[in-house]
């Protein structure tokens, strides 16, 4: 998996070079953060909406189609602003086996 978002992640740099008439990604870059930012946001919709249907209807298709849309329009949003999925792998990898409750009672305490 982590083979895939690494070849992403390269062309999506790329794309930051070229030009917005060949390119999706490189006409999101063109558009600015706050179109990236609607995508992300479109995405995130369409996400949730699947997986209320998919909870009722147990057909996981969509729910896994939308979900890499959002996902894919992530990683531009990261790629925007300099950051990649490395960056969220290293954050989760922080948090690894600390449990989200304790992490919370940490959080109050302070
Ligand atoms: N993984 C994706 C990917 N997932 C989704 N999309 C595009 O994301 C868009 C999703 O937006 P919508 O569903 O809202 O569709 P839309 O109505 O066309 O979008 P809008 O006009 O509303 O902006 C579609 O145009 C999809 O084609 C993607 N476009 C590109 N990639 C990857 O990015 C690489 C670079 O893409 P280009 O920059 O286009 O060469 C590709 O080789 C792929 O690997």
């Amino acid at each position: 998996m982590n083979d895939v978002l690494k070849a992403l992640t390269e062309v999506l740099e790329t794309r930051k070079k070229s030009a917005p008439d060949q390119s999706y990604v490189a006409s999101l870059h063109h558009k600015g953060l706050n179109k990236i930012l609607e995508k992300v946001g479109e995405e995130c919709t369409e996400t949730l909406l699947a997986a209320k249907d998919a909870e009722q209807s147990g057909d996981m298709k969509e729910v896994i189609y939308e979900t890499a849309d959002l996902w894919f329009h992530s990683l531009v949003m990261l790629s925007h602003l300099g950051l990649s999925y490395d960056d969220i792998l290293q954050e989760l990898e922080r948090r690894f086996d600390l449990s989200g409750l304790e992490e919370k009672a940490q959080r109050d305490k302070s």
